[in-house]
């Protein structure tokens, strides 16, 4: 299994390379790619850990090597969020970092399963499906944007909120990845129920969590400790699906027919990626009407991507 990160080097490539090194499957390669001159150094750093996972890294002008025989991309390249930004301000600098990257990965290993990090992602996954539509390359079951940090905030705050085993805490979250285009399922978490002020007060906490972590780090950058452990989990159920395991996870695929041309969904991951699109069940009124007020957001962050590419 060979599994590439793109940004090793910034603050979610270095928690989630650390992450990989000690928990992918022995006899595996973790490749880091990053145009910070420091990233050899992160792949000799980790390469003292004991475990049988090879790193190497690879620089700027050395894309291709990394890239080649990967069965797995992660992207966490481009620049985080300060305060007062939304994500939606990160598009003008990270659409064409992520469209090169996209242009490499179509390159050296189209086959490869992609998840995408870099922010806005409501609108870089359309980016890089976009690239890879162009060159012929695209297969939707390949291509995902990473929503983990949404589904472990949730489980995190409901696990605290009711005084639950966080192990045993499972929420849905839906929708994309900004704002109140996050929607967690509140209704289906089994086994606690919540007032409607519960509801009216997690929601907005769970849409908000990644500005909480903007505003506390003051100028710092935003969540990366999280999001390393968030995709490094995902990273694991893809990985899982290609052994050929069952295994059902969120994340923000292309949907044909459904709420946006790209959702966050339940997905069954298999040995070609998404093997099904699951349905999220019923939703509440609450969340209907959430549903249906985010959707025009989500749509036009969607087509700001496509537009990216195709002009
Ligand atoms: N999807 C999510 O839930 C989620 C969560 C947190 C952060 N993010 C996003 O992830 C991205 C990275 O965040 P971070 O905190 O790690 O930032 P960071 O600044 O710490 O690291 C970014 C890294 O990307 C590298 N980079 C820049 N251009 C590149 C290129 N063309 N090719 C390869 N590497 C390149 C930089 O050198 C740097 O090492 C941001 O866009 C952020 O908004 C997404
Ligand atoms: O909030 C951000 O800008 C980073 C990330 O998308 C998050 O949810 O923490």
């Amino acid at each position: 299994m060979k599994v590439a990160v793109l940004g090793a080097a910034g603050g979610i490539g270095q928690a989630l390379s650390l992450l990989l090194k000690t928990s992918l499957p022995a006899g595996s390669e973790l490749s880091l790619y990053d145009v910070a001159p420091v990233v050899p150094g992160v792949a000799v750093d980790l390469s003292h850990i004991p475990t049988d996972v090879k790193v190497a890294g690879f620089g700027v002008d050395s894309l291709g090597d990394a890239l080649t025989g990967a069965d797995i991309v992660l992207i966490p390249a481009g620049m985080p969020r300060k305060p007062g930004m939304d994500r939606a301000d990160l598009f003008n600098v990270n659409a064409g970092i992520i469209k090169t990257l996209a242009e490499g990965i179509v390159a050296n290993c189209p086959k490869a399963l992609v998840g995408i990090i870099t922010n806005p992602v409501n609108g870089t996954v359309p980016i890089v499906a976009e690239v890879f539509k162009k060159a012929g390359t695209y297969d939707a079951a390949r291509v995902f944007g990473i929503t983990t940090l949404d589904v472990i905030r949730s489980e995190a705050f409901v696990a605290e909120l009711k005084g639950v085993d966080v192990a045993t805490v499972k929420v849905p979250v839906i929708g994309g990845h900004s704002g109140t285009t996050i929607l967690p399922l509140l209704s289906q978490v089994e086994g606690v129920t919540f007032t409607e002020e519960e509801v009216a007060a997690l929601t907005p906490r769970i849409q908000n969590a990644g500005t909480e972590v903007v505003n506390a780090k003051a100028g710092g950058g935003s969540a990366t400790l999280s999001m390393g452990a968030a995709a490094a989990r995902f990273c694991m159920s893809l990985v899982k699906g290609l052994q050929g395991e069952e295994v059902v996870d969120y994340a923000y695929v292309a949907v044909e027919n459904g709420d946006a041309p790209y959702f966050a969904h339940p997905i069954r991951l298999g040995k070609n990626g998404v093997a099904e699109i699951l349905s999220y069940g019923q939703l509440s009124a609450f969340e209907e009407k959430a549903k249906n007020d985010m959707l025009a957001t989500l749509k036009a962050d969607i087509q700001e991507g496509i537009d990216f590419i195709q002009g």
